[in-house]
């Protein structure tokens, strides 16, 4: 153990220009712990060590330097070595990525290209819309599904406020995505969204007003989003930042989660999506596009697309055509909050 740390105390800090080892020389870092990272603040990550996801012991960690300019983001699952202990002072040094398994992307601004990642290995993008006060808005709506859609998330609409307003009528015009749905409202029990939250990593998304913060507070007390004091994070983390935070589910839910909040998420460019990645949510339009002319986007007003010709033969319904299309449409509208 002892050498090993020197092996890496050398590699992290190399005397001069050129000592730096080659590739085939660096340390495997064996036994490296396993860890997530929940929140990153200006270089300096919080991790939870993976085994103890359930106490939920937090630390500080930083990038070690053969991680170079690799991003790391809220959901890594990495490796890191060094004083594990949490103590005063001490930190962890992340000095592997796993591989991840989705990454949601944006990009900063419709006009700018520049892709990042935002949250790494979610399995599902919560929704969180209020049915009344403020009102439901579609096109936002629809933005963040063409998201969860494009990064491999499985959507679900949280619609907050049923107390304010019957789900009815807005589910109406969200029954042919087939997007699962719950329903929240003052006082009510969340045993409907708890269902839909244990085993996996959710990322809660909404616009302001939703009552997000308060779904939060709800599932996982002791978090007090509003203030921005994580008690979890061993009394240290005082969160101040705007950077999504992952929580674990309460251990007495008997099933490990987790919830990304997204306070600071509140644009969502798309520019990135393609629409022959967005149709691949599709799967009964897919093949139709087949046969589209090269670089179809697959809109209304393309004119050979495939998906008038199988919608001219009864092929594929056209509900499901006017919904991706709204996605798509969706896509290059202004900004996630408008
Ligand atoms: N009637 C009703 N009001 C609710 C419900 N959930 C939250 N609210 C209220 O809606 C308001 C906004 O709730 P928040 O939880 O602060 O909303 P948020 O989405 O976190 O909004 P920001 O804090 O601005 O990001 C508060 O006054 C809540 O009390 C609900 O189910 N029914
Ligand atoms: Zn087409």
């Amino acid at each position: 153990m002892a050498r090993y740390s020197e092996d890496i105390e050398a590699y992290d800090r190399p005397k001069k220009r050129g000592t730096r080892p080659r590739t085939k020389d660096r340390p495997t870092y064996e036994g490296a712990t396993e860890a997530t990272v929940v929140t990153v603040d200006r270089g300096r990550f919080t991790i939870a060590l993976t085994e103890e996801l359930s106490d939920s012991r937090q630390i500080w960690a930083v990038k070690a330097r053969p991680l170079g300019r690799k991003g790391v983001v809220v959901g890594d699952r990495v490796r890191v070595v060094g004083d594990l202990s949490g103590s005063d002072g001490t930190y962890g040094r992340i000095v592997e990525i796993q591989p991840r398994k989705s990454t949601l992307r944006r990009t900063v601004d419709d006009d700018d290209p520049v892709e990042r990642v935002i949250i790494a290995n979610a399995d599902q993008l919560v929704i969180v819309t209020a049915l009344a006060d403020p009102e439901p808005r579609s096109g936002l709506i629809d933005r963040a599904l063409v998201a969860a859609y494009d990064a491999g998330l499985a959507p679900l609409l949280c619609l907050t406020k049923a107390d304010l307003k019957s789900p009815d009528e807005f589910l109406g015009a969200y029954a042919s995505l087939g997007v699962p749905w719950v329903v929240t409202r003052r006082g009510g029990d969340l045993a409907d969204v708890r269902e839909h939250l244990v085993g996996r990593t959710s990322v809660l998304l909404g616009h302001s007003g939703v009552g997000k913060s308060t779904l939060v507070n709800a599932l996982v007390p002791g978090t007090d989003r509003e203030t921005g004091v994580v008690n979890a994070v061993t009394g240290r983390g005082r969160h101040t930042s705007t950077s999504a935070l992952m929580l674990a589910l309460p251990p007495e839910w008997g099933q490990d989660g987790w919830i990304v909040d997204t306070p600071g998420i509140r644009s969502f460019g798309l520019a990135h999506v393609n629409p022959d990645d967005l149709i691949t949510a599709f799967p009964d339009l897919d093949e139709a596009t087949e046969e589209c002319p090269r670089g179809c986007t697959h809109g209304t007003d393309e004119p050979e697309c495939g998906l008038d010709v199988a919608l001219e033969a009864g092929e594929i319904d056209a509900d499901r055509v006017n919904s991706f299309r709204r996605l798509l449409a969706a896509r290059s509208t202004p900004d996630w909050q408008l």
